[in-house]
């Protein structure tokens, strides 16, 4: 393995640069070196005040950290999202170079973003900074796996640019986000707590459950907002430094865009990629946790077995399983869910694993996927009509994908539950749930109460 070497880093450029032929042409040049252990929130926050747009992830189930920062590139698309950004992905990676002997998952050239709910419900000035679909590729990009970090830089060099000075930039960046950054321990307190329209929000659920028994509608997803106003600004750090204690078990991200963040602790995955071999879940189904073990153990009983629950989780399975079967082979899904524990609450889960077909990507996938019924209903497009027309909410990215990719064929998405985006000294948070024929609209929403409690509880609620 050949490392990095300091004074490669101006040759490296000067090549790049040379092939450049046009003033509008570019090229993105990615190098990627092994560092010592580094905290990934220490990272996240040393940028705070020499950067914008930071993106944070941790997966669940291993030790596997991405912090991004800055915006080497940056692919946005609106009307045909998902053709637009994968065409644009392949583009920037056909003309890029890349130094990267390692090719650890999560290094290299490493797309961070996600995509909103649903491009065809107009927005509102709430998400206005979040686009249909945004995909980032930062300047500086950290990855922590298996006990191992990575840097990845990514410069996007044009015809006239002076390689040695973009080295020089780049080093005196590079030696200020190590300074070591403490993460300030902030005491959010909240002033102003107000739910968004609960009575119409039962309505609704009402309406949805009347649609179900007069249609062939069998589920849509239904969510609602709690607006929080604080005492000071919120420091991001701080919370997700909170997240990561509270929630070990889910995807802790942030992803900032100028002043706004979208950050949380979702237990969903939507599709992890590597190489070829695919895994997605299923994760529908909800009870709270018990006080003692004992009650803990029956409720799960109780989930397991209910019926209700049962049919709002099955109705993902299938739909998973049918969404991605044309482009797997090796498709396994076991008979029935086991429970999936959380700090608040507990699901009923069921893995999917699945081997990609060599002319499918990660994107085809998602666009598959999304919304599985988890998030929107079944049937899909009709469950989403319904949602577009009834639900008195802006989703932007919340129910959405959320996540990354590599140009080696890895990558992870997970769904954006368990979120709130926060706007300085202001939060919004989002919940939801899966109305069926068996829904009750006041258990439903005892229900997004407790899918609040993980955003609330490091909020200062
Ligand atoms: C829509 C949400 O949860 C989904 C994921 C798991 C369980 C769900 C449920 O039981 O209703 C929801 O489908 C949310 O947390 O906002
Ligand atoms: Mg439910």
């Amino acid at each position: 393995m050949i490392e990095l070497k300091e004074e490669q880093v101006e040759t490296i450029l000067e090549k790049a640069i040379e092939g450049i032929n046009s003033d509008d042409d570019y090229q993105l040049v990615s190098m990627t070196k092994k560092i010592k252990y580094n905290n990934a929130l220490s990272f996240f926050e040393a940028a705070k005040y020499i950067k914008k747009n930071r993106t944070f992830w941790m997966s669940s189930e291993e030790d596997f950290y991405l912090v991004g920062i800055g915006q080497a590139y940056e692919i946005i698309a609106e009307e045909s999202r998902f053709e637009e950004t994968k065409k644009a992905w392949n583009q920037l990676l056909e003309k890029a170079t890349i130094y990267n002997p390692y090719e650890q998952p999560g290094t290299g050239i490493v797309a961070l973003g996600g995509l909103s709910f649903d491009p065809k419900k107009p927005t509102t000035p709430l998400w206005e900074n979040f686009k249909p679909s945004h995909f980032t590729v930062p300047e500086f990009l950290m990855t922590k796996h298996n006990r191992e970090c990575y840097l990845t830089v990514n410069i996007l060099v044009r015809k006239n640019d002076h390689p040695r000075q973009l080295a020089n930039e780049w080093r005196d960046l590079e030696n200020s986000l190590f300074q070591k950054a403490s993460i300030e321990k902030q005491m959010l307190t909240i002033t102003e707590k107000k739910e968004i329209e609960p009575t119409e929000w039962k309505e609704t659920v009402r309406k949805a459950k009347e649609k179900i028994n007069h249609s062939d509608i069998e589920k849509i997803v239904l969510a609602r907002e709690m607006y929080l106003r604080f005492n000071e600004n919120a420091n991001i750090g701080s919370i997700l430094q909170k997240l990561l204690d509270t929630h070990p078990s889910s995807y802790i991200f942030a992803i900032e865009k100028d002043e706004d963040c979208f950050l949380g602790a979702t237990p969903e995955r939507l599709v992890k990629l590597e190489k070829d071999h695919l895994l997605s879940t299923c994760l529908a189904g909800t009870a709270p946790r018990g006080k003692t073990k004992e009650e803990d153990q029956a409720i799960s009983e109780g989930l397991l077995h209910d019926q209700k629950n049962r049919e709002e989780h099955d109705f993902v399975v299938k739909m998973i399983k049918n969404a991605i079967k044309d482009c797997c082979t090796h498709l396994d899904v076991p008979n029935e869910p086991i429970i999936y524990p959380l700090t608040n609450l507990q699901h009923l889960y069921t893995p999917v694993t699945a081997t990609l077909k060599k002319e499918y990507s990660l994107f085809d996938i998602i666009e598959k996927l999304h919304p599985t019924p988890a998030l929107g209903g079944t049937p899909k497009e009709a469950s989403l009509q319904f949602i577009r027309e009834y639900e008195r909410l802006d989703r932007g990215w919340y129910g959405a994908p959320i996540g990354w990719l590599d140009s080696n064929q890895n990558g992870e998405f997970a769904v954006a539950i368990r979120s709130a985006l926060i706007k300085d000294t202001e939060a919004s948070l989002f919940a939801g749930c899966g109305v069926v024929k068996d829904s009750n609209p006041d258990e439903e929403y005892e229900e997004t109460n407790i899918k609040f409690l993980p955003m609330l509880s490091v909020l200062g609620g």
